[in-house]
């Protein structure tokens, strides 16, 4: 098995003019927790946009668990083990809880998530353990009290979790995360921290765009520091913190 389970070589967007991703190496260690960050329109997340297929690279090559990602559509991307959660929260407001998370499992069941709403009766057992494991998805990220409320009524904290109990529903090899702590407290940022090393100790790559440095300090294997659109430095937290270059760019004097 490849210890790099996402290997990213010269990728590129452009839009129109603007160049957001400018021929971008970039790798990630298998069970690792990366992160990216840099300075706001550093390009971050128009990466997570085309590893998972919502943006198409001018060029470059993105490959993950040994296979081309490039070009590909979403779903197929999904049914590749890769779930993402969004810098805006994306959830269903008026579903449940559970309900939210249900879907995520949908989509890595047979029936998939057509097949559920139609709800034929040989499915209606697989509609069952898709329940349960929705359940445990729940209680794994702190939320197993909530699971009746509508999914619209949570603070943003719990909302945020719920997303990333969706995107783990779908029993990814690797997770993208797209600023979780924004707009956290600090008590949550802590459980948000918190619940992505459990995320690692299941196996899961995690790869995380931040801005709360203490927290991508605290947490993170890697550190990848990303300025209009180049890498201009990786390495372990403490590597990343003692760079001249990225105390210019980036993290201040
Ligand atoms: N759909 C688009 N059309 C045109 N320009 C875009 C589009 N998406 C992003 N950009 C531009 O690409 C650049 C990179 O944006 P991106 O959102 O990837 O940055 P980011 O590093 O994620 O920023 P932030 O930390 O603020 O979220 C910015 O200059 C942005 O304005």
């Amino acid at each position: 098995m490849n210890e790099r389970i996402l290997e990213i070589r010269s990728l590129r967007k452009e839009f129109g003019g603007v160049v957001a991703v400018k021929d971008l190496d970039l790798s990630v260690d298998r069970g690792s927790i990366t992160a990216l960050i840099g300075p706001n329109g550093a390009g971050k997340t128009t990466v997570f946009h085309m590893i998972t297929g919502f943006l198409r690279p001018t060029r470059g090559d993105i490959t993950f668990d040994g296979v081309a990602l490039q070009g590909r559509p979403v779903y197929t991307i999904a049914e590749m083990a890769i779930a993402r959660t969004f810098q805006n929260v994306q959830i269903f407001s008026n579903m449940s809880a559970l309900e939210n998370v249900m879907v995520g499992r949908h989509l890595r069941s047979r029936s998939g998530f057509l097949g559920s709403l139609l709800v034929p009766p040989f499915f209606r057992r697989e509609e069952k353990e898709i329940r349960k494991a929705a359940a445990r998805w729940l209680e794994f990220v702190g939320l197993g009290d909530l699971a009746r409320l509508p999914a619209g009524s949570l603070p943003l904290g719990s909302q945020r979790m719920l997303e990333i109990a969706r995107a783990l529903a779908m029993e990814p090899k690797m997770i993208l995360l797209d600023e979780p702590a924004s707009g956290l407290n600090a008590r949550e940022t802590v459980a948000m921290g918190e619940l992505v090393r459990e995320i690692r100790e299941m196996g899961i790559t995690v790869v995380l765009v931040e801005h709360d440095m203490e927290l991508v300090m605290d947490i993170s294997d890697q550190v990848n520091v990303i300025n209009f659109g180049s890498l201009i430095a990786r390495g372990t937290p403490r590597e990343i913190q003692a760079n001249p270059e990225v105390i210019a760019a980036y993290l201040g004097e």
